[in-house]
């Protein structure tokens, strides 16, 4: 098959999932809870009262779900440890049975000749750390990195790419400002404080990660979505701005130029602490690679995850603090069923933004993909056109960043199956293959074989 964008020789294909969206079984063997067994379990905070209890039974079945990455073709699979099983304090005495199953896990992929990709953190602290401040408390960076030490000791032999965290602005902002994920807090004073201890807390894990010599890479996964002003307003341009510092600056300018956005002193006003400089030199610091010498981006990460959905189109709105900014929906523009408008184009936006205003560091793109409301199996097979038309779309859009120099070296879809959608349970589903809790079958849907189409041509 002639594909009309080949991507590089050795570009690197794969699909990403996380630990309590797949798993189930959140307390076996030891484990301890976290944040979002607590937070699903408390009523009306998940859709449905969804739980993580079941999930995709991945805990149970991970051997099948191996084989069918392999059948797929896959290069690479990302997923997330739970702190919880391998700490089930958050601290202090490591749970072999928790660190057992990951080093199964990481052996099955390898057998098949599929790269790991681990993310250390998506979102489920350990509650135990939580009930000590969790991200609020100074010494969170500390416990973070104590915890990454025992996955870099136990499993960097054999995992050539790591996380530390996925999405700081999601565990900040629903986590700690709007209240829509765990811990369910809406306080702006907590807020930045938050966000600085997570930057802190991937510093600190990279420089563990370079002084046990670590031999691979390390970076960190970030939602990013340009910023439209919904038409051609100072004021629309002004709040388009904000946003754009708000969403996708907050976290790569102190990590790439050691400093936070202005605007975000401005957005929040009082609750804006003043942050030490050390700190941020600390979040900047140059650290030297497995390779010899800085990476050359002078920053503490190897690669920049890209975790990319959609973009915002924005409006002014002083109701809406402490942005003063809204996000909108465009009537007659395709989305998708979690509302997102369709918009490919804002990719090769991102990654050539990436490249502009960081020094065009290593980047994947760690998570892309969509939600439609898929119709039952036909023949074995669960039609999803909506699906296979968004990647296609979005890999095009991958592609024109790479013709203009982009540095991508991978691609992640989100998700491989069907799994829990945070506050959303089980109504969103983003699976290349279909999984029903109920009944655990999993069913390959159309994106599945376009997908293994893409890999075998090495592109679209
Ligand atoms: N305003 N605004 N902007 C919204 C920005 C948040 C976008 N949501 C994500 O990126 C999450 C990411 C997560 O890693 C995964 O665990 C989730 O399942 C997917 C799907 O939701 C995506």
């Amino acid at each position: 098959m002639t594909s009309e964008a080949a991507f590089p020789a050795n570009f690197l294909w794969g699909a990403a999932t996380s630990a309590y969206q797949i798993e189930g079984q959140p307390l076996a063997d030891g484990a301890g809870p976290s944040i979002w067994h607590r937070f699903a379990h408390t009523p009306g905070r998940v859709a449905n009262g969804d739980t993580g209890d079941l999930a995709c039974d991945h805990y149970r079945r991970f051997e099948e779900d191996v084989a069918l990455m392999a059948d797929l073709g896959l290069g690479a699979y990302r997923f997330s440890v739970a702190w919880g099983r391998v700490l089930p304090e958050g601290r202090g005495s490591v749970n072999a049975k928790g660190l057992d199953f990951y080093r199964r896990l990481v052996d099955a992929l390898l057998e098949r000749g599929i790269a790991p990709m681990i993310t250390l953190y998506h979102w489920d602290l350990p509650a135990a750390l939580h009930d000590r401040g969790g991200w609020l408390n100074p010494d969170s960076p500390a416990w973070f990195a104590d915890y990454a030490q025992v996955l870099f000791r136990a499993l960097d032999d054999r995992v050539p790419l790591w996380v530390t965290i996925n999405e700081p602005w999601v565990v900040t902002v629903p986590g700690y400002l709007d209240g829509e994920l765990a811990p369910g807090h809406r306080d702006p004073f907590e807020a930045p404080r938050v966000a600085h201890h997570l930057l802190l807390a991937h510093a600190e894990a990279v420089a563990a990660y370079r002084s046990l010599g670590g031999r691979h890479r390390i970076g960190l996964a970030v939602n990013l979505e340009p910023q439209h002003p919904a038409s051609p307003t100072p004021e629309n341009q002004a709040a388009a701005r904000r946003r754009d510092a708000f969403i996708n600056r907050w976290f790569l300018d102190p990590l790439y130029l050691g400093r936070y956005p202005a605007e975000l002193a401005t957005i929040f006003g009082a609750a804006w602490p003043e942050f030490a400089d050390a700190d941020l030199a600390r979040i900047r610091s140059t650290s030297d690679s497995v390779l010899g010498g800085s990476l050359g981006t002078g920053c503490a990460t190897d690669f920049i995850g890209v975790n990319y959905y959609s973009r915002g189109l924005v409006r002014a709105d002083p109701n809406t603090q402490p942005l003063g900014a809204i996000r909108i929906s465009p009537e007659n523009a395709p989305r998708t069923t979690m509302g997102w408008e369709v918009y490919p184009p804002g990719l090769t936006e991102t990654l050539l933004w990436i490249k502009e205003h960081y020094g065009n560091p290593p980047t994947y793109i760690t998570e892309n993909g969509a939600a439609f409301d898929d119709p039952p199996p036909a023949d074995g097979l669960v039609p999803d056109p909506e699906r296979v038309d968004y990647l296609r779309a979005h890999l095009r859009a991958a592609h024109a960043a790479l013709e203009q120099g982009a540095d991508l070296r991978g691609y992640f879809v989100w998700s491989l199956f069907d799994n829990f959608e945070w506050a959303q349970g089980y109504s969103q589903r983003f699976g290349l293959i279909r999984v029903d809790p109920p009944n655990q079958a999993r069913i390959l849907k159309a994106s599945a074989r376009f997908y293994q189409n893409v890999i075998r041509a090495n592109g679209v």
